[in-house]
């Protein structure tokens, strides 16, 4: 199976290649956790998105050096990733984990993380990195009081106190509030757009293409798609579905909506009404004019099976 590759109408030249994947695998024991990926990561905002399970965190890992690929190899500005420190000087990464050292401060945190870096200027390092994060006086608090979006916040300084050329985050919007989530998502933007290669993993589109300008989709291990936000949103809802309906009538709905080219199926299924659509996208843009035109109330507009995991089926089905 190949990964969809897809484009927008936007020009943009291609951003520079930094970190490159070259048939990558990573298995452990029978369970193959990356399976054949090769991808060029640029310059600029990427979000790899997949569902839990897909692999996402082992490739994190990969390209940040701290496991071998079964496989394939991974190399940033034509240097090899794996058993080589050196990267460290251009490379930040975020873990997926909530066991930041609690009876630190992050101002503590972040210094000791520039002295391991061996910075000239730890402190002023540590200064700035605490404020592109916007933790402010909350710096010299311990990490145990914090917040999980403001512990977020101390290991995303830590991880950039060194000013990496590239940063890895491991689902780093996780127990965010939508306040923390949009202050992150700017800073993630700031450093895109500065020049620096950013990668971010999530298992949420909308998260995912409000802040990047490219996506990478994997599903079980494998590159399922690629391309920039609309192109993916398109790709993942221009697809057949279904959705189960209620409204004041749903005898008169079904006939209205069976005239929408967008629609391929109807089942009168009381108390409610099931219709196979052959487009998510056109559907849901023409049911409520529909409704309004056949003089129809609409209650309820449930999509039958919306899990993630189906949307991501599709994508590699197709
Ligand atoms: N150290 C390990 N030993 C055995 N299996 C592993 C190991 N690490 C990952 N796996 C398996 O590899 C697969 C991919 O896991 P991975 O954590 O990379 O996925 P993910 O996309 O990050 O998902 P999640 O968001 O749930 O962490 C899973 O089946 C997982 O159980």
């Amino acid at each position: 199976m190949s990964a969809t590759t897809v484009s927008d109408t936007r020009s943009d030249a291609p951003a520079k290649a930094v970190l490159e994947i070259n048939g990558v695998s990573r298995w452990f024991g029978n369970v193959v956790a990356v399976n054949d990926i090769s991808m060029s990561i640029g310059t600029g905002v990427t979000g790899l998105l997949g569902p839990n399970g897909a692999g996402k965190t082992t490739l994190l890992h990969l390209m940040a050096g701290l496991l071998q690929p079964s496989r394939g190899s991974i190399t940033l500005a034509d240097a090899p990733v794996w058993r080589n420190p050196a990267i460290y000087a251009s490379l930040g990464l975020v873990v997926d984990r909530e066991d930041t050292y609690g009876f630190l401060s992050a101002r503590e945190l972040v210094e000791a993380t520039a002295k391991l870096h061996k910075l000239p200027q730890p402190r002023a390092a540590t200064d700035r990195a605490i404020a592109m994060v916007g933790l402010g006086s909350a710096a010299d608090r311990r990490i145990a009081t914090y917040s999980k979006g403001m512990r977020q916040r101390a290991r995303v300084a830590a991880a950039l106190v060194h000013d990496p050329a590239v940063l890895l985050l491991d689902e780093p919007f996780n127990g965010m509030d939508p306040r923390q989530r949009l202050e992150l998502m700017e800073l993630l933007q700031r450093m895109g757009e500065s020049g620096r290669t950013v990668l971010f993993s999530s298992h949420i589109l909308e998260e995912v293409e409000q802040v990047s300008q490219s996506i990478q989709v994997m599903v079980a291990g494998r590159l399922a798609a690629s391309g920039d936000h609309r192109a993916i949103r398109r790709l993942m809802t221009q697809r057949p579905h279904e959705f189960r309906l209620a409204s004041s009538d749903d005898r008169a709905l079904g006939v209205a909506l069976l005239g929408l080219e967008c629609v391929s199926g109807i089942e009168l299924e009381p108390p409610g009404l099931l219709v196979r659509a052959r487009d998510y996208g056109a559907f849901t843009l023409a049911l409520p004019p529909t409704a309004r035109a056949a003089g129809v109330r609409l209650y309820q507009v449930l999509p039958a099976d919306e899990s993630l995991e189906s949307v991501f089926s599709y994508l590699i089905a197709g």
